[in-house]
Formats: C-alpha cells, structure tokens, sequence
C-alpha cells in the first residue's frame, strides 16, 4: 500500500505481560478516514492494541507509524488522540462545558486558544452534540447516553488527528445504544476523521465500521469489510465469532465430502483427503421437499424470530442438535422428521482435536 494512503500503520507489534502475550505480530494499515472495529472475544487483545495507538502502552517490539512517521514513542498528546471510555470517563466535579473545554485548558499557555475562542468552541460542539443548553450541568444531571456524548465533544475539542473508542456504548441500554451507534456513524460521515474503535459486539462492529479486524487470543484472524467477513471468513473462529454458524465434522475422500455414510454436496476447494469441518449459517440450511435432503433430522423444538422461527433439529448420526432459520409457513412441527438443504458451506481443515471426535462417528 502506497505510504500516504495510511494514516496509521502497526507493524509487527508485539506487547507481554510478564509471561502471557497479550498481542503476536500484530500488523495492520488504517487509511485516513476510515471507520475501523476491532472485534474479538473478552482477553483478545482489542484494548490493549486500542492503548498501543494511543501511545498508553509503549509495545515490547514493532511499531505504530502515525501520517507514515514512526510514532511509537510519541506520547498521547503529542500523537494529537481523541479518546472515549466506556464508563464515560467525565470529571464529576465540572460542569460539561467545562468537561469539555478541558483538554483545551490545560494545554500549553503559547498553543493555548483564547477563553473567548474556547467558549465559542465548547457551544459550537454542544450543538455538534446535540446538547446545547445543557453545558451548566453536571455528569449526574445527565443520561448514559447523554454523557457519552459530552465525551465524545470532549474528546473532539482538540481536534484530533485520530479518534478512538473503547467500548463507547457498552454500558448503555439496547435501544440508547443503537441509536448512538447511528449517531456516531454520522458524526464520523461529518468530521471525516481515522476512528478505530473497540468492541466486543459483531452486531455493532458490522453495522458501523468500514473495516473490522477480528482478534483472537492476541493476533488478528482476519481484516476485512463486513460483507468479506460475512462472505469469506478465512478461519472457523472468525465464521462462529462473526454471525451463527453450526458446524458438522466430516471426511473428504477422493474429492467427496462425506458426513457419516451421507455425501455432502460440497466443493472440497482443494482440501486435501482427511477429517475436516464445514460450516453453515443457520439461514443457509432448509428443509427441502421430501426424499430430497443430504441430511436428515428431528425437530426438537422451535422458537419464533422476527424473521420467522428458529428450529433445533437433532441430526441422524450426530449427537448434536443444530440451528435453522425457517419462514413461518414453512415450519413444522416438534417430533417431526425433516429432510434438510444445505447452502453456502465453508470447508476447513479439521484440528487435531476434531479429528478423534469426527472419527469415530464417520
Ligand atoms: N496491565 C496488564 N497487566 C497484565 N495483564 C494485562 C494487562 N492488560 C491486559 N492484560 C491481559 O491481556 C489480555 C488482553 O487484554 P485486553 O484488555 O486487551 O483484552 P480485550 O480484548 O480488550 O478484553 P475485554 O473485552 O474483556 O476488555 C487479557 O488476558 C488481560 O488479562
């Protein structure tokens, strides 16, 4: 990638704490102007490589590029980083203009913009905000929504060159919390700003970011837009972490995907003979017409979705039960003995594991 077409880049980070590794290699290009989630389970990572940015966390090896100029040892200010907690890191004691005039007060007296200048910049964001009227309150005079949008004004007062988000919405309720997601994705549309934030939601990560990198136990799985993530996860973590999917352990044989002594109408895309497992999501299996199915199964209950009814069905020669999404008129009834279609699998090799597991009952 052409060097002015990053506005951050992490080469080859590395961070330990004492013995555990908390990030492996860790490389990665962000483009000016672009939404990116870090996504991942509790312990992942995303924090951590969050402070790396920031310049909070100073990595074991690599380094953090800001504008293609080595930024690792630059300290927080002077990366010029707007930053938002999730349990809105607000000052109690002052009022929210003051909150967030402050990262503009306590700057050096000669970079230091005039009380009048600072006045001004604290209404305009409140109206940015959509808070003006209330910069005389105080934190507690305030909703969780509310407040996280005084830090985020705060964090925008000093007009960064990179914002970033940890868990900005995470102690919110559903609804505030969706909401506020559309809002920032707006705010980002309108100040055009590199934001990278952190959370531990897909939903959230998929609906907002233009890119999301997915982490797990300290490296990246995989980067990529919602649509690649959804369409080509490259690794079973990111299809199960990323969306639903079931998985079926099988055994490739002379280019045949066989699942017990069933064949699987699958590609095997170059997958070498052996045990391996294929993913689905819950809406790419069906039940077919009768005497049609690749597999079969019994429905042992259903549940109904906005979308229709999710079914669990206890497959034939498998001691799991799987997930399908079904329209409402077609769904059938528990006890009943259904014939499945399977669409859009994804096939990988099977772990170490897998292969005892899948072995016996194939
Ligand atoms: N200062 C620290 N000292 C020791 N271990 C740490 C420290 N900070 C993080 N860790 C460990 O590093 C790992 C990664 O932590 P991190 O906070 O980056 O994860 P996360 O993906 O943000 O998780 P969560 O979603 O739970 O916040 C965890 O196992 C954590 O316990």
């Amino acid at each position: 990638m052409e060097a002015h077409g990053v506005a951050i880049r992490i080469e080859g980070v590395e961070q330990d704490f004492g013995a555990f590794p908390a990030l492996r290699d860790v490389s990665l290009d962000i483009r000016p102007g672009e939404l990116v989630a870090l996504l991942g389970p509790s312990g992942s990572g995303k924090t951590t490589l969050l402070r790396v940015i920031a310049g909070l966390n100073t990595p074991d090896r690599g380094h953090v590029y800001f504008d293609d100029k080595d930024a690792t040892a630059l300290t927080v200010q002077e990366r010029r980083v707007g930053f938002v907690f999730q349990n809105y890191a607000l000052f109690k004691h002052m009022t929210v203009a003051e909150n967030i005039a402050y990262g503009l007060k306590v700057r050096p007296l000669r970079s230091r913009p005039a009380r009048r200048d600072i006045a001004a910049r604290v209404e305009e964001l409140l109206r940015f905000v959509q808070l003006d009227g209330l910069g005389g309150r105080y934190p507690a005079q305030l909703s969780g929504g509310q407040r996280q949008r005084v830090a985020l004004a705060r964090a925008l007062a000093i007009e960064p060159r990179v914002l970033l988000l940890d868990e900005p919405f995470g102690a919110l309720d559903a609804r505030v919390r969706k909401d506020l997601r559309r809002w920032l994705r707006d705010v980002h549309k309108e100040t055009g700003l590199t934001t990278v934030f952190v959370t531990h939601d897909q939903d959230e990560a998929m609906e907002l970011a233009d890119r999301v990198v997915v982490l797990n136990e300290g490296q990246i799985e995989q980067i990529g837009t919602p649509a690649e993530l959804y369409d080509q996860p490259a690794s079973p973590f990111v299809i199960s972490f990323v969306g639903e999917a079931v998985a079926l352990p099988v055994m490739i044989a002379a280019g045949h995907v066989k699942f017990g002594n069933r064949e699987l109408h699958i590609d095997t895309h170059g997958l070498r003979s052996g045990p391996a497992r294929v993913f689905f999501r819950p809406a790419d299996i069906a039940v077919a017409s009768s005497g049609q199915g690749e597999l079969e199964g019994r429905v042992e209950s259903l549940r109904r979705t906005p979308a229709g009814v999710r079914a669990r069905i206890a497959i034939d020669g498998y001691d799991q039960t799987l997930e399908i999404d079904s329209p409402l008129e077609k769904a059938a009834a528990p006890g009943d003995r259904v014939p499945l279609t399977l669409a859009n699998a994804r096939i990988f090799p099977a772990r170490e594991e897998d292969y005892i597991d899948a072995g016996e009952g194939i």
